[in-house]
């Protein structure tokens, strides 16, 4: 069954499933150590004759974005900021098939409010500093990319997909019975145009490689051997554009979306951690976690 067909069956599913009360969690069927490994989630290769960095996505199984991978992402990302020699940033996942498949699912999952609103200050902090980053930045999407994972790739300046038909990228949040936030929907906008965004956020749509160009939710295919080499080669267009009035023009643009989170920051993680903590939102995570394992079986 594919993921999409196995979602519309959660709302039958959730009538069967046990109830528990706001803020407590429920038996863990899940295990919750996957992404608790001491390994490095992040590996980061610069060149510093041209100026660009490769950042390889390596938390297995899937790139989910955890408290951990973000910190680890954030840090990364604000050394090479630091660097006046690092002009351009390629993003790209060393799992095969997944870019990143979003927020890690089991951070929002039967966890205290102080730990989600953590979590949630970590989201926004990755989304802060990539949106507003100084350097040039390539999303190399060699697979799936649902969700956070689209949102990270919405984030960048470009975004060259594998031609991969069987890889999906969207926000596909509704289909998990939460709502993307204002800024992930601002991102989208921003980048495909409100109607498309509209339609794609109320239905959860995850496009497939070819739909996703003609949306203008990516901005170039290419075979999946070659995708660093494309990226590469944009990199070389863009870097060819004196920085200073490229980072102006940048910023000019971005800056509106950007400020409307940074201005409601706290809010934005308080109606997080309300939203989440619902009991009728956990039992749709917990639904959607078990459909996640069936779908092995
Ligand atoms: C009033 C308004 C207020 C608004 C307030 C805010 C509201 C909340 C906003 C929250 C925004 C959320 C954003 C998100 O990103 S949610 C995450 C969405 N992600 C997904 O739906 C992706 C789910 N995963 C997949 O579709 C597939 O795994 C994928 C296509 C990525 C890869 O498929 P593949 O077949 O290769 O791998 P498996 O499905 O077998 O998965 C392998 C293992 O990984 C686990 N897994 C997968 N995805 C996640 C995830 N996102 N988090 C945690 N774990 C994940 C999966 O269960 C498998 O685990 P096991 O190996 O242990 O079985």
């Amino acid at each position: 069954m594919s993921l999409r067909a196995a979602t519309r069956v959660t709302r039958s599913l959730s009538g069967l499933l046990p109830r528990w009360g706001h803020g407590q969690a429920p038996p863990l069927l899940f295990s919750q150590q996957r992404n608790n490994s001491t390994s490095p989630k992040i590996r980061v290769e610069f060149n510093p004759t041209s100026g660009v960095a490769v950042m390889h996505m390596q938390s297995p199984p899937v790139n989910s974005l955890s408290l951990d991978f973000l910190t680890e992402f954030c840090i990364g990302l604000e050394k090479l900021e630091m660097d006046k020699g690092c002009r351009g940033l390629i993003i790209t996942s060393s799992q095969p098939k997944v870019f990143s498949a979003g927020l890690d699912i089991l951070e929002m999952y039967g966890k205290s409010p102080e730990r989600c609103g953590e979590f949630w200050k970590a989201v926004q902090e990755m989304w802060l500093k990539l949106y507003g980053s100084d350097m040039i930045t390539i999303a190399a999407i060699n697979g799936s990319s649902p969700a956070g994972g689209c949102l990270m790739a919405l984030t960048c300046d470009y975004r060259i997909m594998a031609d991969q038909p069987r890889y999906t990228i969207g926000l596909n949040e509704t289909l998990l019975g939460i709502v993307a936030p204002f800024w992930f929907k601002d991102t989208m906008a921003n980048t495909v145009g409100h109607r498309t965004t509209e339609m794609a956020l109320q239905l959860g749509l995850l496009y497939d490689p070819s739909e996703a160009l003609n949306v203008g939710l990516v901005d170039q295919l290419v075979p999946e051997d070659q995708i660093l080499s494309a990226a590469t080669q944009t990199m070389t267009k863009w870097l060819a554009i004196p920085d200073h009035a490229r980072q102006i023009t940048k910023s000019m643009m971005r800056k509106p979306t950007i400020d409307r989170l940074t201005s409601n920051r706290e809010a934005d993680i308080q109606n997080f951690v309300n939203f989440i903590t619902k009991d009728s939102i956990q039992k749709s995570l917990r639904a959607y976690l078990e459909i996640l394992k069936k779908k092995k079986t």
